[in-house]
């Protein structure tokens, strides 16, 4: 028995653009949206594009905790701040739905996997999943990071310089490959290491620009797009069929899947594990790049941060490689602040898009059921009057007495209440699995004259990679 699968949602453009005006006269119609900048406007819609950090911002200043901003066609609210992320990922999760709002984008590549589903369906097929996400199954995933690192560092030199955005990226892709897929892309099946590079261009369709991304027809990225995501199912669904038919199984996700069962015997079907395993590769490899990138990217710019990393990497653990305890377990408490305020700075995953289910109030505003709502960890983050010196990286906010001060909601870089981050210890695993390594050997400089840019489709990420100069540690240790 399986899940019975959520109704389809239109992605044409002019279908979904249509269905968008309507939704919103209809929802005005009845009740006002909370005050904001409400006119078409293209400078706003490409100042959002490039830099929503800063327009966020400016009218959270403006107009309070929550506020509309016509974005493209669309009127958009925006919730911000610790109450606002509370309200919407905790106290009334239930008035929103994830399908219909923007994450629906998503649908023609990752189809129905937990991003893009809300109710029994979603609820359902995360209880299947959460044992391939428990302590033990995720420590085992150490077994296929270290080598990966390794393999990855090979060629490191005193002196050397790389594009570390791209290193990692290239990096968390193989681990994920193995991790999720159980695909070995050094191994005798050349497809094996065709799905990765089939991933990474259909992925490409979300770094492009939003009016190119509407564009339909021949080679416009959209059928780029689908092209490699037909090549990419043709992989997968072949890997699937030929592990249910051999009986083989592993240590990866797709393995746990194919078997895992709810409490009353519901299963996935194939298509539906497809779905699920595309959604994970989705959701955990570009956020956990992008954390890698901007965490060295702050190590660098704040050398006493750095070096007192290092202290306590050599301390507890000199040359050798640490252990899912250690690295889990708070036994390395630095790397752990430093990780949590990377994630303050650069939560790569910085917008909750959502669409109200039902008409709700918040902070002396009434909301209409239909429309957008967004909440924003990366505004949230940064709001001068919850954050102490918001742009500053200092790693000790966390430290225990600081850290019981932060109030409840303002820090949610994985998001929060039942749809908590599914990979959450996946992802912090790696990040602090491939920068211990880094640390035991080298330390990583910016080039010179190199600023950070950051893009914002679909998660955050350097917009121009992080170019940076490794140096080689000496000295015993
Ligand atoms: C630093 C790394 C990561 C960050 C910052 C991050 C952040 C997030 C956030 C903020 C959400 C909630 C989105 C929302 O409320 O709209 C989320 C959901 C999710 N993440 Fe992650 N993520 C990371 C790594 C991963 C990894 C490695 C995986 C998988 C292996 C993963 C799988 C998922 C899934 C499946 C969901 C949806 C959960 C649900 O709706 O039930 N994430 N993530």
């Amino acid at each position: 028995m399986s899940l019975a699968p959520p109704p389809p949602v239109p992605t044409g453009v002019a279908t979904r653009l249509l269905a968008d005006l309507r939704a919103e006269r209809a929802a005005q119609r009845r009740i006002p949206f909370p005050p904001g900048e409400t006119l078409p406007s293209l400078r706003r819609t490409r100042r959002f594009n490039y830099e929503p950090l800063p327009v966020l911002l400016e009218a959270y200043e403006r107009y309070g905790p929550i506020f509309t901003l016509r974005v493209f066609h669309a009127q958009i609210v925006f919730m911000l701040g610790p109450e606002a992320n509370h309200f919407m990922l905790v106290s009334h999760a239930d008035h929103f739905t994830w399908r219909e709002g923007h994450l629906g984008d998503l649908i023609p590549l990752l189809g129905d996997g937990l991003l893009t589903t809300d109710g029994p369906f979603h609820d359902g097929a995360r209880r299947i999943m959460l044992p391939a996400f428990g302590r033990e199954r995720v420590a085992a995933t150490l077994d296929t990071m270290l080598p990966e690192i390794d393999r990855a560092l090979h060629g490191w030199h005193d002196g050397a310089a790389l594009d570390l955005y791209a290193w990692t990226r290239n990096l968390a892709l193989r681990i994920a490959m193995r991790a999720l897929f159980g695909l070995d892309p050094d191994g005798p099946r050349a497809r094996d290491a065709k799905a990765a590079a089939q991933f990474e261009d259909a992925l490409g369709f979300w770094a492009n620009d939003y009016f190119l991304q509407v564009l339909r027809g021949p080679r416009t990225p959209w059928t780029r797009m689908l092209q490699a995501r037909r090549r990419l199912d043709a992989i997968v669904h072949d890997e699937i069929a030929r592990r249910r038919r051999t009986g083989e199984r592993g240590e990866d996700i797709l393995s746990m899947l194919l078997d895992a069962a709810d409490d009353e015997g519901r299963r996935l079907d194939d298509d539906h594990v497809r779905d699920q395993v595309m959604t994970l590769l989705f959701a955990g490899h570009d956020t956990t790049t992008s954390t890698i990138a901007f965490l060295f990217h702050e190590l660098a710019r704040h050398p006493a941060e750095r070096d007192r990393l290092l202290a306590e990497r050599d301390a507890v653990l000199g040359r050798r490689d640490p252990t899912f305890a250690e690295l889990m377990g708070g036994v390395l408490p630095r790397l752990d602040r430093v990780l949590d305020e990377t994630l303050r700075l650069f939560p790569a995953a910085w917008i909750g898009p959502r669409r109200s289910a039902r008409p709700f109030r918040f902070a002396g505003h009434a909301v209409p059921a239909g429309v957008p709502v967004n909440y924003s960890s990366w505004a949230s983050h940064r709001l001068p009057d919850v954050w102490g010196d918001p742009e500053a990286f200092r790693p000790d906010r966390f430290a225990a007495p600081h850290r019981a001060q932060i109030p409840k909601g303002a820090y949610v870089p994985f998001g929060g209440g039942s749809r908590t981050c599914l990979g959450m210890r996946f992802g912090q695993l790696e990040i602090k699995t491939i920068v211990s390594r880094i640390l035991r050997d080298f330390t990583l400089d910016l080039e010179s004259g190199f600023a950070l840019r950051v893009r914002q489709m679909p998660t955050i990420s350097p917009r121009d990679g992080l170019p940076m100069r490794v140096r080689a540690r000496t000295g015993p240790r």
